[in-house]
């Protein structure tokens, strides 16, 4: 079943653990963490992610754009972060950090910007619980979605049937009713979505129709038979 990860980047910042509760069903709440360095934009750190870890039961799914990511990321997951995600831009030694963050006892996940190919990872891949494919410029929610990354998602999919992996594959940035679809059929079964679920008057349904429609796409295609 696909997996939806409200963003709450896109929820209102002053009353967090109501907008927590406002996605109860969703499979994880996905955190965004941004330094001012690595995209142009600020949102918050550890102290913010300890207090929605005691706020609500949703697992949280941080997503570092952050400069250092060796040096921060086993802080979120000390945070009560159940996922950790770093940029593969960013990060100096993945493979050592992919290890530490599960050795700390979260799931490790690498993203990749718009132009950063997947294939020299390719290698990498067992060293991962998710690969995070941006489907928009990270740094800003309500961006649109880049149609450009499917066949990246495509290729993807095929490397993780390829070589037998668990491996999710997640998308962020543009996720919504009209793209998810073409997401899913492309391969990807982890879905980030903040405008398109907290811009929503029932943040709630929203999830549970997106869910349904990823479900559906996912059904009807050819990288899921016999998934
Ligand atoms: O990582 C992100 C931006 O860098 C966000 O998770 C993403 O943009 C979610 O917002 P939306 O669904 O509105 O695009
Ligand atoms: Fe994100």
């Amino acid at each position: 079943m696909a997996q939806i990860n409200p963003s709450i980047l896109s929820a209102d910042f002053s009353r967090l653990a109501e907008e927590a509760k406002a996605v109860e069903g969703a499979d994880w709440l996905h955190v965004d963490v941004m330094d001012n360095h690595f995209v142009p934009n600020l949102t918050l750190g550890t102290p913010v992610v300890e207090s929605l870890a005691r706020a609500t039961d949703i697992p949280l799914d941080c997503h570092l754009m952050i400069e250092e990511p060796d040096r921060w990321a086993p802080q979120y997951v000390e945070a009560g972060a159940g996922s950790v995600t770093f940029h593969v831009e960013a990060a100096a030694a993945p493979v050592r950090l992919a290890r530490e963050i599960r050795a700390k006892g979260a799931r490790a996940s690498m993203a990749l910007k718009p132009a950063t190919p997947v294939e020299p990872y390719e290698d990498l891949l067992p060293e991962l619980d998710m690969l995070l494919i941006m489907t928009v410029e990270p740094g800003f929610g309500g961006q649109a979605f880049l149609d450009i990354m499917l066949p990246k998602i495509r290729r993807t999919r095929e490397l993780i049937a390829k070589h037998g992996l668990e491996l999710w594959l997640q998308v962020d940035g543009g996720v919504s009713a009209t793209t998810i679809e073409r997401c899913a059929e492309a391969g990807a079964d982890v879905f980030v979505a903040g405008s398109a679920v907290y811009g929503t008057d029932d943040p709630a349904a929203a999830v549970r129709m997106l869910r349904n429609q990823a479900d559906e796409a996912t059904g009807s295609a050819a990288w899921a038979c016999g998934h």
